[in-house]
């Protein structure tokens, strides 16, 4: 196999976890993580809740300091990127925008203090099918375009990596939908796609890849095809991979 074959099957990673520890007082939040993303891929980040993905997720973007270990995006620690939302867009739980402004103007705002081009705010919009809303408060938004103008905010630097904390919770089934098709194409344009849940058909409907964690350990890693066989479901495969750990609840 040539070089750039054997690159197309297995490129490199674009996101790095090595041995990531995060330690709250006595509390492990994560313990040891480590893992690879690759671009071309969507990648699940699947576990209950409690189980480590949000602290992970945070390390991973600079938002919380790892106890040991280190997470990187392009080979470079988050804060270490020369142009952070041109490299990574996040979508993660918390601060939603101001209710009174409206979305193309929120989109202006982030895209002025990040030395974005304005013009991108028409582009973003439109991949997110907001564009008949830009002039919404987004007080008036459903949770469905919230979470479309979430995912509009985390496109304005045009990154090759999206990485989306629990981006279906509380959506309804087209608003999954448009979720699942719209990272499907992401990834199938070469990008990096890495998103958590702890919904198991709902990974087991949009990942190519899937890491597991539960109490803070990885428990597998690798293709959803390999991780499932010789299992009718990922649910299945779940609880047979976790045993004990999979006491924890699960909702
Ligand atoms: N700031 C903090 N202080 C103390 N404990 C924390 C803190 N943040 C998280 N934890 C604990 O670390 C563990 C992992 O939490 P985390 O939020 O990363 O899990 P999660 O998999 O994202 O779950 P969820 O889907 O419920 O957010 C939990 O036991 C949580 O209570």
């Amino acid at each position: 196999m040539t070089r750039a074959a054997r690159h197309r099957e297995h490129p490199e990673p674009v996101i790095e976890f090595k041995g990531v520890t995060k330690r709250y007082g006595a509390k492990t939040a994560v313990d040891a993580v480590t893992f690879a993303v690759r671009p071309g891929r969507v990648t699940g980040f699947l576990g209950p809740n409690g189980a480590g993905k949000s602290t992970s997720l945070r390390v991973l973007l600079g938002l919380d300091h790892a106890t040991s270990g280190e997470a990187l995006i392009a080979g470079k620690r988050y804060r270490d990127l020369t142009f952070p939302l041109r490299t990574v867009g996040a979508l993660l739980d918390g601060a939603g925008p101001v209710p009174d402004r409206r979305g193309a103007d929120h989109l202006a705002w982030i895209a002025r203090s990040n030395r974005i081009p304005r013009s991108r705010v028409g582009e973003v919009l439109e991949a997110v099918g907001l564009t008949d809303a830009a002039r919404q408060r987004t007080g008036r938004y459903s949770l469905g375009m919230r979470q479309r103008l979430g995912i509009a905010t985390a496109l304005l630097g045009d990154p090759e990596v999206l990485i989306l904390d629990e981006p279906v919770n509380g959506l309804d089934p087209d608003g999954i939908r448009w979720i699942r098709s719209f990272l499907r194409g992401y990834a199938g344009r070469g990008r990096t796609v890495l998103l958590s849940s702890h919904l198991m058909t709902e990974m087991a409907d949009t990942a190519d890849d899937v890491v597991v964690i539960a109490n803070g350990r990885i428990v597998a890693d690798g293709a959803l095809a390999d991780i499932t066989e010789g299992h009718p479901s990922l649910e299945d495969a779940f609880f047979a991979l976790t045993g004990a750990a999979s006491k924890q609840v699960w909702s």
